[in-house]
């Protein structure tokens, strides 16, 4: 077993609001081993974008406990032990790329000299080389995805938070993106832990798949992936897909009251 990057213990969270209290994640434990791609999948609202939000301390469990890197998600938070990637690209548009992928870097100081070849290196990464001097609006949606995954990669954190990133994005690019995504996760080994709605997603992208239950959200299945690393895309006609995919949408049927 590899080294465990982030260990959930029987978390709970209660956000208190004017209408009552809202349960949004209840008795979560999960173990997440360094270079593992962990998908969460369940239905709206099942506290998925919470779960990161803690990882990330953005938000403070109510209860149980929870882990990053050995440290409080404060500490791990402190030592920028995670690029965070959302569903809207959230570049800014008077930015060129380039700058838009150095912002955080020149938030934490960066020389100059090293903003300049990281800001290269990822571009290379994500395959944005020579669109470093575009502005957002010149780039397709696709293409700005992956320039917001650059910057969340450019200053070098072993976690990678991405909350449905390619969500709004047409079928033929999500595919092309998500082909992307897995080479680049080959290359840099990074942990990354990813949002989705989408099964064909998170059996493609993933070594553990996480179902979640509706609020309040609790882990109903853990699948951890028998599909080998190399994943050409028609991996998903194969009887293994087909078959982790049965169990997902299992998961997914079990945790819904239908009848409600
Ligand atoms: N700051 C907050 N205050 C009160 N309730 C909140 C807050 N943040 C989230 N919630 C509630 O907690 C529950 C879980 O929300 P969360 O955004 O984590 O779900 P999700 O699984 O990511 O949903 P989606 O798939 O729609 O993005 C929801 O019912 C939401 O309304």
């Amino acid at each position: 077993m590899q080294a465990s990057v982030i260990k959930a213990d029987h978390l709970d969270l209660v956000f208190q609001t004017n209408d009552g209290p809202v349960h949004a994640l209840s008795d979560v434990s999960l173990d997440i081993g360094k270079g593992e791609f962990v998908s969460f999948i369940g239905p709206s609202g099942c506290g998925k974008t919470t779960f990161l939000r803690c990882v990330a301390a953005l938000e403070h469990p109510t209860g149980g406990s929870l882990t990053v890197n050995g440290m409080t998600p404060d500490a791990a938070r402190q030592a920028r032990s995670y690029g965070y990637v959302f569903q809207a690209a959230g570049l800014y548009p008077w930015r060129t790329i380039a700058r838009n992928i150095k912002l955080p870097l020149e938030i934490m100081g960066f020389p100059k000299a090293e903003q300049e070849e990281r800001v290269a290196r990822v571009l290379e990464l994500v395959d944005l080389k020579g669109f470093g001097n575009k502005y957002p609006w010149q780039l397709s949606g696709g293409m700005q995805q992956r320039a917001s995954i650059a910057r969340a990669l450019a200053f070098d954190a072993d976690i990678l938070l991405m909350d449905e990133p390619f969500g709004a994005l047409d079928e033929i690019v999500r595919d092309h993106l998500n082909e992307q995504l897995l080479a680049l996760w080959a290359r840099t080994g990074k942990t990354c832990l990813f949002v989705t709605h989408s099964i064909p997603e998170a059996v493609y992208l993933s070594t553990k798949i996480v179902v979640m239950s509706p609020r309040p959200g609790r882990i109903t299945d853990v699948i951890e992936s028998p599909l080998p690393k190399e994943r050409p895309l028609d991996i998903r006609d194969t009887p293994e897909f087909l078959e982790i995919a049965h169990r997902v949408r299992e998961g997914l049927r079990a945790g819904h009251a239908y009848d409600d």
